[in-house]
Formats: C-alpha cells, structure tokens, sequence
C-alpha cells in the first residue's frame, strides 16, 4: 500500500490527453480541480503523517468530448524550503522538524525565532477554495495560496491574519447563492480571549478596485467564545441553513500551552490534540440576523466529526447531518508507519464513520415538561429531550454507515435535499466504493470495481436540472493493482451507472477534496 499512500508522485504539468470510453455529454465542459499530499520523503527525511505530505494539486479538463490530465507540486515556501535543502525543515500537523538536525535545542531554538524557515505552512494541500474569479488551495492554517486553475501554476501567498485575525481556518467554507464565501476560524488568545470567528468574503469588489483581492474586503460577521480560553475546540467544516450557521463545538480540543511548547519539547502539534469522551459536544445555531447564538444551550454525547453533509430547516427544527466517530482514531489511522502492506490489520477506525442526523427544535413549548421529547417531525427518529436546567439534549438519528467524504447537490445545501454522494469505507482507510444514499427511504446505490480506490465524488448538475439528482458525478479513481491505469469516472448521477471513463497512464495519487469549475466561470484570459 505504500504504493498508494507513501510513495513519492511524479508531477505532469504538460496536459496529457486522457483516452476516453463512452459517451461524455456535451455540456460537460469545464475543470476538475483536486488538492491533496503527493510527496511524503524529501531527501533522506520522511513526514509522519499522510495529511503532511506537499500538496499536488491535478486537475482534469473537458472540453468538447475529450479529457487532459495535469499535475503540479504547489510551489509554497514549504515546497521551496524542503526541496532547496533536500529534507523537510518546515513542520506540518503530524511532523515538527528541525532545520538543521545537528544544532542542540539552543541552536534550534534561535534558528525558529530568527525565522530562518517560514513561520508556518503553507502548504495548502486539502482542498480548493473559490473567491470571486480566484481560486486557492487551502489547508487548515492562516495561510492559503492562489492558483491559476489552467495551467496549475502557484501565484501569491495570501495571509488570512492580515484581514482577520485567527491562527485557524477551516478548507469547507460555504458558498451563498451569490458566490460570497462564508468560513470560520479560531482566533487564539488574541486580546486575553480564545474565540471562533465567522466571517465573509465578496464574490467580486467595487469597479474601481478591479485588480485587488476579494480577501480586502474580507468582513468579520459574528464570533462566538471558545469555552475555555487555553483548549479551544477542533472542527474541520461546519453547517449553515437559510436562516442559522452552525458550529458543533466538539471536546475533540486543542491544549494551547502544548502547542506552544512542542517544537522545544520536540513533539508533533498533532500530539497536542485530545478527544475528552468525558464532555459534551455542544450544537450552536448562530442566527444570521441577531449575529448571536440562540439563548438555548443544545448538546450532545461526546463525538468526533470531521465533515458535515448538509443542514436545513423545516416546520421550526434545523436538521443537521453530519458524519460522526465515537473518538479520534481517523487520524491516528492516517499516521505512515500503519499505512503499509499490513494496513487492513495495522489501520482499525474503532468503529465506522456513522452519518448521522441531529434535529434541534426551535419555537419549541417552552412550558413543556423536562423529559419531553421537543422533535415533532414525523420523519425523523431523532430525539431533543428537554432537561431540569433548561439544556436540551439531542440524540440522533442513524442515516447510513459507512460513508465518508460527502457531497451534495450544491444548490441544495441549507435546504432541505435528499441525496448524498460519498465514498464507503469500513474499518480501514481503503475506499472500496462511492455511493449514493438516499436520505428519505434510507436505500443506496453503488460503484465498485476491483482493485479500485474512489476519491471524493463530486456532483456536477446538468444544465437543464429538473430534479435534485440530475447530473453526474465525477470521481477519479487510484488503482491498487500496477497493471491497471487510473481514471476518471463519470456516473449518470441518477441511475448511478457508468457513462464514460478518461484512463490517463500517470501514477495518480489518492488526494482529498476539489472543485468542479464549469467552463462559464473560467476566466480564459489566464489560459
Ligand atoms: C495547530 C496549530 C497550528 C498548526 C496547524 C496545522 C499545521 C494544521 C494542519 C492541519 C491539517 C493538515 C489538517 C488536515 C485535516 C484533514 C482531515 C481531517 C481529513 C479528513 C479526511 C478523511 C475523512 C479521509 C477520508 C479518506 C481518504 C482521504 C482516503 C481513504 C478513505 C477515507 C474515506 C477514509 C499553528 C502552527 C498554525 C498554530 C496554531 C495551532
Ligand atoms: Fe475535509
């Protein structure tokens, strides 16, 4: 398996025409754009962690019936730094290093605080992030790195510090119907309080602005304080609705003072991180309107989730699905050392990712009893029972198992929708299929084939979208078996059957998350 996670991926940055099977419809013109780790050994140097490795952005491009493939190592400072000193001298979640590993802890010290390396990553390799006619490869950091989507060349490093300050942003952020991006981050001790910040980007900048970024005029909309100052909560994504944004502030927490020491006590920031299964998970609904969290406090057992699905209201509840561990053993499994030959037996999640849904009610009763259940939606078996101290508690409902990576029909995200696409793992971090599950009568729909490996499905809508299912779904697909090239498949969204697939002979990797771009939002100046 180090073939798939470990080994060092070639990039092509030359556009390779793919050889295509089947019928592309015609509309479908445009580019898919992905982002995730292809380089885990820079010299004699290894990184620990799969989510370190340098980001290698690829993309595929439609145009009239035919497919070409590229790949590019984003140039950050990271990339730059590592590759100019043939080893890794800038520390990434899982791998704190050291630039010059014969210095003591002295002479490694003053080299960190002369800033000899880059402060910290930018070594944006999970997703793409789309602002105005921009597009940036993200990670989780303050930090993010604009990218031309033709020809995957990496232009200026922007700092998220310099419009708003936090240390943290997540890579999900939300798009609204005017292309306005909404993220949160988590601004650390900053004036004596620890708080996550919710803020906006425009889609586009007043006309006699037309060269600046969209970032200048970044706003800052609401925050809402971390519970305690020193062990703020993790999060990687985050919900929104037509009228609330949420935020579950899981006990899956960073320890601030460990951050702060571990490059002298020559640990890995990850080590820093805990998951208290002793804690609640708080469930905030911030209103857009008032900027504040509603006055009810809403929670749930102890969980760790990575990745929310969809949420909406209806008849007075938000609805929120997401994808939920009972404790952190995701990330443990993506450490290098488990990732190899023995991985079935060396990587077990402790239980298998769980989609679940959680159902808060909102003009609720307020004379109801304590006990009751405040849920009076017929559809769904989740449950908010009402408590002594006024706290409502929530319990879920089980949607489907087994399924990571999710997507949607993007127009349907805050609203209510039906269908979720996603790849299926069971224990290990092996991606058998994708999948298609059907939130309503709980039934799915699946691809497979042997000796393939699904990334994320993505959901592309056709243009004459009648009903939430019509398109297609893209996903490239890695090849565990050497004889056998990679490719990318394209699903009739609908009956999930083949339509066509574009073999490309590269060494493909396994990477994260991505963007479909449809030809009308390139702008083909920069071709
Ligand atoms: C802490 C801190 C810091 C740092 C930071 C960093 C460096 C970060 C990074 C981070 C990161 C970098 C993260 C990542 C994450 C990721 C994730 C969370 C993911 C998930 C995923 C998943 C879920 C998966 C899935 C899959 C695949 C991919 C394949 C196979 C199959 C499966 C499905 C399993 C600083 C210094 C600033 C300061 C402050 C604090
Ligand atoms: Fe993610």
């Amino acid at each position: 398996m180090d073939v798939i996670f470990g080994r060092n991926k070639e990039e092509h940055p030359e556009p390779i025409k793919a050889e295509v099977k089947g019928e592309l419809p015609s509309w479908l013109q445009g580019i898919l754009l992905r982002n995730g780790p292809g380089m885990h050994t820079v010299g004699e140097t290894k990184y620990n962690h799969w989510f370190d490795g340098l980001a290698l952005v690829h993309s595929f491009t439609f145009k009239n019936g035919e497919v070409y493939y590229r790949s590019k190592y984003l140039r950050s400072d990271t990339y730059n730094c590592n590759i100019e000193a043939n080893r890794i001298v800038v520390s990434e979640f899982g791998t704190m290093a050291y630039p010059d590993p014969c210095k003591n802890l002295f002479a490694k010290a003053f080299c960190y605080l002369s800033h000899t390396i880059p402060e910290f990553t930018d070594n944006c390799l999970i997703n793409i992030m789309k602002t105005g006619e921009d597009y940036y490869a993200t990670s989780e950091t303050n930090f993010i790195r604009k990218i031309n989507p033709h020809t995957l060349e990496t232009l200026e490093k922007v700092d998220y510090n310099k419009y708003v300050a936090v240390s943290l942003a997540t890579s999900h952020p939300h798009y609204d119907s005017a292309g306005n991006v909404l993220n949160m981050g988590t601004s650390i001790v900053d004036k004596g309080k620890t708080k996550y910040v919710i803020f906006k980007i425009p889609s586009s900048v007043p006309e006699n602005e037309k060269k600046k970024s969209c970032l200048k005029h970044l706003e800052v909309l609401c925050s809402i304080p971390s519970q305690s100052l020193l062990h703020p909560s993790y999060y990687h994504s985050f919900g929104v609705t037509e009228n609330y944004i949420i935020f579950i502030e899981q006990p899956f927490k960073l320890d601030i003072l460990k951050l702060a020491t571990a490059y002298f006590r020559g640990v890995n920031w990850a080590s820093c991180l805990s998951f208290h299964k002793e804690d609640k998970t708080w469930i905030h609904l911030i209103d857009k309107k008032t900027k504040k969290d509603i006055s009810t406090k809403i929670y749930t057992d102890a969980m760790v989730l990575f990745h929310h699905v969809n949420a909406y209201e209806e008849d007075g509840h938000v609805v929120i699905d997401v994808i939920s561990y009972p404790d952190n053993s995701l990330y443990q499994m993506f450490y290098l050392k488990n990732l190899n030959e023995e991985l079935e037996k060396n990587t077990k999640l402790t239980a298998i990712p769980a989609c679940k849904r959680f159902v808060v009610p909102l003009g609720f009763d307020k004379g109801a009893e304590v006990g009751t259940n405040l849920v009076k939606l017929p559809s769904t078996t989740a449950t908010a029972l009402k408590e002594k101290d006024g706290n409502i508690y929530c319990q879920p409902e089980m949607l489907c198992e087994g399924i990571e990576l999710p997507r949607i029909n993007y127009d349907y995200n805050g609203k209510k929708y039906r269908y979720i696409y996603a790849t299926e793992v069971r224990w290990s971090p092996v991606p058998t299929k994708i999948a298609k599950v059907d939130v309503l009568t709980k039934k799915k729909l699946s691809w497979e084939e042997e000796h393939c490996w699904p990334a994320e499905p993505i959901f592309v809508p056709s243009p004459d979208l009648k009903e939430e299912d019509d398109g297609l779904i893209l996903s490239s697909i890695v090849t565990s078996d050497p004889r056998k090239a990679p490719f990318l498949l394209v699903l009739d969204a609908k009956t999930f059957t083949e339509m066509a697939r574009a073999t490309v002979n590269v060494d493909l990797h396994l990477d994260l998350h991505g963007v479909f771009i449809p030809e009308k939002d390139l702008n083909t100046e920069r071709e």
